[in-house]
């Protein structure tokens, strides 16, 4: 059995906003050829909390997140983190794929790596370690570990780095529901520690637990963005109200 997982706690809002926020996204449009993935996409977040971002398949999520992380360049638009230049940017923040990337090596040494490659103290491990609830893992290959515990060991990876902006693409997707919850915990611990999250999932439940703010994502545009009770209780597009109906949107 795994051990239960350890969560620094801090009250929400005792840490300070990062200063790349407000981020500010005006006219993003990314095109491959002819066809048009986001189109003229605009959206403001504010300075703290997890926004979860939604929508049906191929509706531009994933893309819109290696974009606002810098991965991709816009075809057209500005993506404005406050000011700061883009590579600084991309440096202040993490991102957390569904399939978890790990290095070929021990637990700790994929944290020892991250933390040397930032010049973070190598002391954090045993810390980052007890996060994860990895800790009795630590010498094992990262390869034979489950999928839950892959990507707690991925996400203890991008906290390691101290970002200010944490990006998860569907990092639940393939888990079961133990494995489910210990991400959650991990990223609420963040959150609450003032890590800004933006976190893309297809599973309303999480959508409903996570977020405090929910952008819905239909056809290359922000179809609706509102504060998480208020999208739950009436979505106000029809793509958005159907979608949180469990009824098919294309
Ligand atoms: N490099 C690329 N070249 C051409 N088309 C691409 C490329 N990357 C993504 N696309 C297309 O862009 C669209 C949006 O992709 P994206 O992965 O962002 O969707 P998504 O909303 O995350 O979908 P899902 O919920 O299925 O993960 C898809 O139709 C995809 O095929």
């Amino acid at each position: 059995m795994s051990e239960v997982i350890s969560l620094r706690v801090a009250a929400p809002g005792t840490q300070r906003a990062s200063e790349l926020l407000p981020l500010t996204v005006e006219g993003l449009t990314l095109a491959f050829g002819a066809e048009i993935v986001l189109n003229a996409l605009d959206l403001e977040l504010g300075p703290e909390g997890c926004t979860v971002i939604m929508g049906p398949n191929g509706a531009g999520k994933s893309l819109l997140l290696k974009a606002l992380h810098g991965l991709i360049p816009p075809t057209a638009g500005r993506i404005d983190w406050n000011g700061t230049p883009a590579a600084q940017a991309t440096r202040r923040q993490a991102l957390v794929f569904q399939k978890p990337v790990l290095l070929r090596r021990s637990v700790a040494a994929n944290l020892d790596f991250v933390l040397k490659a930032r010049g973070k103290d190598p002391a954090r491990r045993a810390e980052l370690l007890a996060r994860t609830g990895l800790a009795h893992k630590a010498s094992q290959p990262a390869r034979l570990l489950s999928g839950g515990e892959a990507q707690r060991l991925a996400l203890a990876r991008a906290l390691a780095t101290d970002p200010e902006i944490l990006f998860l693409d569907e990092p639940t997707a393939s888990l079961d529901p133990a494995s489910v919850l210990a991400i959650e915990g991990m990223v609420t611990a963040a959150r609450d520690q003032g890590t800004r999250i933006i976190f893309v999932t297809h599973d309303i439940g999480q959508a409903r637990r996570m977020a405090d703010d929910v952008v819905f994502i239909h056809r290359g545009r922000v179809a609706e963005h509102r504060p998480a009770p208020a999208f739950f209780n009436a979505p106000h597009s029809e793509a958005a109200r159907n979608y949180v109906n469990g009824r098919i949107v294309v």
